[in-house]
């Protein structure tokens, strides 16, 4: 696995897990607040997440909620353009954009993006010759289907070994295409396509991923599965719930984890990593 991620001159070390910070673009739905409300808002909490520790801002103007109907490229680009933009010039930080369409990708890179998170892993028409042009690091996520209906019912024989096959796929299709594997990270994408019992199997066996020869990254934050797990109805109770799945994902190998509560989520990753530089005690023979 490379020591780091050279996201357009923004260097995201590996040599510990790292923390992605979420930068949801949406417009508030409750407000008639316009785009530019939209906007200040998400750079606002971008620059918060940057002050309480984040190692790279993740932008995405796409609501991938089971169900929903697709955000149009032109309101799409919109939302996250500005953003991104503004996150760029505002912090030393990463940008990385969560986005399935090939012109977003470009757009987001020639605004100062560096890195590409599709949770589509370049499946998308044009989107495997637009990441490659690029010339950034793209995250390869694991997504049963479409958005739209990947929750109906999925069925997995052997979901670790699925999810396995078709990221070792999405890479070497990467490969073909002209992204060198230092420039790849694998995520099984939780919640996008699996229940529970999935995601609690893809969490306990984290480790197989690593197996891929690339960094792994894990999004559990915030999910439904958390909310199961704990008996938390409400995301945003879901605070405790996400750490601790994130810290297991940690020791499991991953290199970095994406959350929406990142000063909670630094803070249990140094606890981990005090007690991990211990040497382990020595065993008499
Ligand atoms: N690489 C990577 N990118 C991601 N983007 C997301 S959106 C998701 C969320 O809950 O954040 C979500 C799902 C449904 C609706 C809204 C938001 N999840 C991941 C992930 O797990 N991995």
């Amino acid at each position: 696995v490379s020591p780091s991620l050279d996201c357009a001159g923004r260097v995201l070390k590996l040599d510990r897990t790292r923390v992605m910070g979420i930068v949801n673009v949406t417009p508030d739905s409750f407000s008639d607040s316009g785009a530019h409300a939209t906007t200040e808002a998400a750079v606002a909490h971008g620059l918060r997440l940057a002050e309480e520790g984040a190692d790279i801002l993740d932008v995405g103007g796409e609501s991938t909620r089971p169900g929903a109907g697709e955000v149009p490229l032109e309101e799409e680009l919109r939302r996250v353009i500005p953003v991104v933009e503004r996150l760029v010039r505002g912090t030393a930080l990463p940008v990385s954009v969560d986005t399935c369409k090939p012109e977003v990708m470009r757009a987001a890179v020639a605004a100062g993006a560096g890195m590409i998170n599709d949770v589509c892993a370049l499946r998308r028409d044009g989107a495997l010759e637009a990441a490659a042009a690029q010339g950034v690091p793209v995250v390869l996520m694991h997504m049963l289907g479409e958005p739209r209906s990947m929750q109906d019912d999925p069925r997995y024989d052997d979901v670790v070994a699925e999810v396995h096959r078709f990221l070792a796929e999405r890479i070497f299709a990467a490969e073909l295409a002209g992204i060198p594997k230092k420039h790849l990270v694998a995520d099984p994408g939780f919640g996008f396509g699996k229940t529970t019992a999935h995601n609690l199997a893809l969490l306990a066996g984290l480790e197989r991923f690593t197996e891929l020869g690339v960094p792994v990254l894990a999004g559990l934050s915030r999910k439904r599965s958390i909310g199961e797990w704990t008996g938390r109805q409400a995301p945003a109770e879901r605070v405790a719930g996400s750490v601790a799945a994130h810290l297991l994902a940690a020791q499991r190998g991953a290199r970095i984890v994406r959350v929406h509560d990142v000063a909670a989520t630094v803070d249990a990753l140094k606890v981990w990593e005090a007690v991990a530089a211990v040497p382990a005690p020595r065993r008499d023979a």
